[in-house]
């Protein structure tokens, strides 16, 4: 059952927190929020959880309206799980207990069979302070899981989780959502974890979606350079409309280094991929700051005349008592005209 937010715009009394949002978090998908701290990521969780009461807009599930400004069921009678950063298990009670918490009566012995799903298989006799930070997510994960609901809610749900275990965990963790055909709607402010885990990323920025789509789509055709920077190696300078191409702080960059035609602006962000730039030892003054050999290549850091910075991943030896210009590849800078 997908999950559909229209036009929602929310404030907390004078700060304006989300702008007409419209999208839908597919049925049975996993939907990520992404974007840095403040831009309305957990305001738009909220909305759809109960947590906060809709004041523009509605948020529906299947053919139903969910909560609208006249409608605000508390989170309980929604057919909606949680899951934030902490985990939240209870305390004083076992895993098993936590877990049979939001199950009918006739269900509750299902609680260890839930835990085996999770990895967590025995452990239903601990309490949570008897297990790691990991242990713990992975127990509110079968806590949420368990009721089978509808809609399954998450804000930054591996937070709390060392990093080398983070990935294994949401890894694990996509797979069970998948299975479960859960409707799945995830915050994080992580692009790799975003690009890790989601079907689907809406890329937000200042209570706004800035895009909605596939990893793929987002990949192929960025709104804007903000967006494709979400993307490793990819990275944004700034450059200005030049007599023969752009003028850059690393060098002029012939027309032939983009994708698609040059925006009508004349100030532009220029996104690049580190391993698409080639170096080249001509004096032209940018100096190398950084050689930091990575197994195949080397990610090199070199800084222009006026102080900014370009990383670039290479195989080509690079001297750090030379000076260098950096060339994109043919076909591999995106330009944005700057607002
Ligand atoms: N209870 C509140 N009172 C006033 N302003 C709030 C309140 N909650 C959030 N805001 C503001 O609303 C905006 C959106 O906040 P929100 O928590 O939704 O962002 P977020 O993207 O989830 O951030 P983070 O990643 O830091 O949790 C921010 O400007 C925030 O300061």
């Amino acid at each position: 059952m997908s999950l559909e937010f229209r036009h929602i715009a929310h404030a907390y009394g004078e700060v304006r927190a989300l702008e007409d949002i419209s999208f839908t978090a597919p049925a049975g998908e996993i939907t990520c929020l992404l974007g840095a701290s403040g831009c309305g990521k957990s305001t738009l969780l909220g909305l759809a959880a109960g947590l906060l009461r809709v004041q523009q807009g509605e948020v529906t599930l299947g053919d139903e309206v969910l909560a609208d400004a006249q409608r605000s069921p508390p989170p309980e009678a929604r057919p909606v799980g949680l899951v934030f950063q902490d985990g939240a298990l209870f305390p004083h009670m076992t895993l098993a207990a936590n877990v049979a918490f939001g199950l009918p009566k006739a269900r509750r012995g299902e609680a260890d069979s839930w835990l085996a799903k999770v990895g967590l298989a025995g452990m239903g006799a601990r309490y949570p302070h008897e297990l790691s930070g990991g242990q713990q997510q992975r127990a509110a994960l079968a806590r949420a899981m368990a009721p089978e609901p509808r809609v399954l809610l998450m804000d930054e749900p591996f937070a709390s989780v060392d990093i080398v275990l983070r990935r294994k965990l949401r890894r694990e963790c996509r797979i069970l959502l998948r299975e479960a055909g859960a409707t799945v709607v995830l915050v994080t402010h992580d692009p790799a974890e975003a690009l890790d885990i989601a079907d689907r990323i809406a890329v937000m920025e200042g209570g706004r979606i800035i895009q909605f789509g596939t990893p793929q789509e987002l990949h192929h055709a960025p709104a804007t350079a903000s967006v494709g920077a979400i993307f490793s190696g990819a990275q944004i300078i700034s450059g200005t409309r030049g007599a023969e191409g752009l003028d850059t702080p690393f060098g002029l960059w012939p027309l032939e280094s983009l994708i698609g035609a040059l925006p009508d602006a004349p100030a532009f962000d220029l996104l690049v991929q580190a391993d698409g730039l080639v170096p080249v030892a001509d004096g032209r003054g940018c100096s190398v700051r950084d050689v930091h050999p990575m197994g195949p290549r080397d990610r090199v850091l070199l800084q222009g005349a006026d102080g900014a910075a370009i990383t670039v991943e290479t195989a080509l030896p690079v001297d750090p008592d030379k000076t260098y210009s950096v060339l994109p590849d043919p076909n591999s800078v995106r330009a944005f005209a700057r607002s």
